[in-house]
């Protein structure tokens, strides 16, 4: 049982794992408090169990839920930033952002509105979700909190497609439509983990066009891990940032639970270590998706998740200790 003192100045943490066992009690994201069972929170955490987007598998709709229950085991220090995320700054789980399944342009007002709750008053997001579509409706409410952002997307694919069947934004689109709609700062936004067979060589030249620069998952074969590293940082710079996670970035060896797996990925300790080589970043928002628990095996790929989701965390406690 979570005791929880509303006067108390303190953020609330994780149940302790001495008193409760990790494996009891009701799901939140590493057992953090509900959003209201504490009385405020600088960074939210949230469900978006929406895959109405997607163009193979399905089954990012059960992301959330499978994302959380691997988070059970996150402890509270990450000895690879020095941080304990959970002690400095309030984190809490704010449930499910409800969205229809019927409808993608109203799924994504609902969820815009729905982060946009989540973030006034300067508070940090992160969504878990849910196909790759989410996160347009994720950038147009940071985007209404703090202008363009830079983006940092790990993800095999680019996703800056043009309309499928007609319908212009799919899990294949988000940040083609979120350029178009000036919703990034281009000259700060990159991919990372770029690989697999495209429709033509002309997707590379659109996806320049728009303004984006790449780091090929190739790359990771032919150069030094941290000059890619530094290549990502200064890219990014000072502008505030908006971090999405697509899990395909991994290798299908490292996360062979998602919708649109390709070959030749990370290792989710090369992912692991690009997060960490970011800190210091004004970090704003984040979603890790395309987790699809049904094509899953022994939760490889939502315990991966849950770890970058941590990672994710640990980013936004190193800027808002300095804050
Ligand atoms: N965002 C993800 N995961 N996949 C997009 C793939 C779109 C396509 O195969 O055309
Ligand atoms: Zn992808
Ligand atoms: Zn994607």
């Amino acid at each position: 049982m979570q005791h929880i003192d509303s006067s108390d100045e303190l953020p609330i943490g994780p149940v302790d794992g001495q008193a409760s066992p990790r494996f009891a009690g009701l799901t939140t994201f590493a057992r953090l408090p509900r959003r209201d069972q504490a009385p405020r929170h600088d960074v939210a955490v949230v469900g978006v169990p929406f895959d109405s987007g997607v163009t193979f598998r399905p089954g990012a709709r059960f992301g959330p839920g499978a994302i959380r229950e691997a988070s059970r085991l996150l402890r509270p220090y990450n000895p690879a930033g020095d941080v304990s995320p959970f002690a400095s700054m309030q984190v809490v789980d704010a449930g499910d952002i409800d969205c229809t399944p019927f409808d993608i342009s109203k799924a994504l007002e609902q969820i815009q509105a729905g982060v946009g709750d989540l973030i006034r008053d300067n508070r940090r997001v992160l969504l878990l979700g849910g196909d790759h579509t989410i996160a347009l409706g994720a950038l147009r409410a940071i985007y209404e909190a703090h202008g363009p952002v830079a983006l940092v997307h790990f993800d095999a694919h680019l996703d800056t497609w043009g309309p499928y069947m007609d319908t212009p934004v799919t899990h294949g689109t988000p940040f083609r439509n979120a350029i178009e709609e000036g919703l990034l700062i281009k000259e700060h936004s990159a991919h990372v983990g770029i690989r697999g067979p495209l429709y033509g060589p002309e997707d590379l030249a659109d996806d320049e066009n728009l303004g984006f620069s790449i780091v090929h998952a190739r790359e990771f074969h032919t150069e030094k891990f941290l000059d890619i590293m530094q290549r990502v940082r200064r890219r990014v710079g000072d502008a505030p940032v908006y971090i999405s996670i697509d899990i395909d970035v991994l290798d299908p060896a490292h996360a062979p639970g998602t919708g649109t797996p390709e070959a030749g990925g990370l290792t989710s300790r090369e992912l692991l270590e690009l997060l960490r080589g970011l800190k210091g970043i004004n970090l704003v928002g984040a979603d890790v998706v395309e987790v699809s628990p049904p094509y899953d095996h022994a939760a490889v790929t939502s315990v991966a998740a849950s770890h970058c989701a941590y990672d994710l965390i640990s980013l936004m406690a190193h800027v808002h200790n300095q804050d």
